[in-house]
């Protein structure tokens, strides 16, 4: 057996002992609370909205088609987890392309977790001279290892302090698709 294939034997095991913490309906729920509350905060702001990449591509497409109003898309590439379940050094694979001087900004990513990639995204998107930088994050992760001062703007909802997956978070890089989040289950 090779080496991927032992992962994804590792990955399907691991699906089958998951417990399901936010079904498909509930997330559809909470998609339209966000878009509806970001729609208050940002339609006549002509914002950019980013997609932080990967796990942030599900919840961008989920929130910004529910979104009726112009505003310019791009995305960045920032990963720290690198297909493991403990988070490493933050490498940036993708800046956002499009300038964003004095711009509004709306970052939409899937999980908040040690918070160390979302203090690195609005520095560098102050850095960049974006005007406001708002965030929009699915699932905020229950603990007290995060600095309290890292607020977010639009929350979907809260996750216990598992390693969780699906809705565009991956275990192992498997998983990303399923339309429901799982936690792991304890070993
Ligand atoms: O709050 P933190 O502890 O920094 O973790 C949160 C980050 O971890 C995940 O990204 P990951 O590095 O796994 O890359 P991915 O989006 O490609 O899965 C997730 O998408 C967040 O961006
Ligand atoms: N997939 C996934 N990525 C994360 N990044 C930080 N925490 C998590 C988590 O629980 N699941």
């Amino acid at each position: 057996m090779t080496m991927h294939d032992e992962r994804r034997r590792d990955a399907m095991m691991v699906r089958e002992r998951a417990d399901c913490v936010c079904d498909a309906a509930q997330l559809a729920d909470i998609y339209d609370r966000m878009a509806r509350d970001i729609t208050e905060a940002l339609a006549e702001a002509n914002p950019v909205i980013l997609c932080v990449m990967l796990g942030g591509l599900v919840p961008t497409a989920e929130i910004t088609r529910r979104l009726d109003f112009p505003f310019e898309f791009d995305y960045l590439h920032a990963t720290r987890y690198h297909g493991e379940t403990q988070g490493g050094e933050l490498v940036w694979k993708v800046s956002p392309g499009i300038d964003l001087a004095d711009r509004d900004v709306l970052v939409i990513d899937d999980i908040l977790d040690e918070g160390t990639t979302l203090e690195a995204i609005l520095g560098a998107l102050a850095a960049q001279g974006a005007r406001r930088v708002r965030t929009a994050i699915l699932l905020e992760k229950s603990h007290a290892r995060r600095d309290p001062a890292l607020t977010v703007d639009f929350v979907g909802t809260t996750v216990p302090d598992r390693y969780v997956f699906g809705a565009g978070m991956d275990y192992k890089g498997y998983f990303r698709q399923l339309p429901a989040v799982y936690a792991v289950a304890d070993t």
